[in-house]
């Protein structure tokens, strides 16, 4: 089972960024090239079939298999950043997150009236992150229609958060 394979290969970096954080580190997933391919695959199957089409990746952790779950779908790209990073117009939402606050953005043309997107990223936390993509997303016309993580930090409660929003979709829970 794939959930068994990440929940061994997963690090665990105590305090990080800041005292009390125990950080999920996913580096030696991608240091593995058959199991991060597992990975690939594991989201492609999944999404194959929900008529997605568009894949937003949230930077920057979100782009790593954002883009190649888009390419396997054979569906656009589109990047969230963090604030002052996009250069066309854009739309910011701030939000917080387990560690912090931030701001992020979309290109106001990145999505087209009523386009079915997915967003993904490596990690749901309190779900802060990704609920403020989803208003962006809603903002500029797009309709959320699910969200794809690799690891889901079940004791933040952001499944609850996303609930009534679109599927939630990870790859292993802890
Ligand atoms: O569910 P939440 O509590 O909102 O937390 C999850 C978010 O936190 C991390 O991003 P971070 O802002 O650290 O950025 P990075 O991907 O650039 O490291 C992670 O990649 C998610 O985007
Ligand atoms: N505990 C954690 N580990 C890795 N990424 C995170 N993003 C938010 N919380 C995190």
């Amino acid at each position: 089972m794939i959930s068994e394979k990440l929940s061994k290969v997963i690090r665990d970096v105590p305090d990080f960024p800041k005292p009390g954080i125990l950080f999920k580190d996913i580096t030696p997933v991608l240091a593995n090239p058959e199991l991060s391919a597992e990975v690939s695959q594991t989201f492609f199957d999944y999404w194959s079939t929900k008529n997605v089409e568009g894949v937003v990746g949230i930077e920057s952790r979100g782009f790593i298999y954002g883009l190649q779950l888009a390419q396997q779908l054979g569906v656009p790209f589109i990047p969230v950043r963090k604030a002052g990073k996009l250069p066309y117009q854009t739309i910011k939402h701030s939000y917080d997150l387990e560690y912090g606050s931030a701001e992020i953005e979309i290109h106001v043309d990145a999505i087209t009236k009523g386009q079915r997107v997915l967003i993904h990223d490596d990690l749901l936390a309190t779900g802060g992150t990704a609920l403020a993509a989803a208003e962006l997303i809603r903002k500029i016309g797009g309709e959320v229609i699910g969200y794809s993580f690799l690891v889901e930090l079940s004791f933040l409660k952001g499944q609850e958060r996303l609930k009534g929003s679109g599927e939630v979709h990870s790859l292993v829970t802890f």
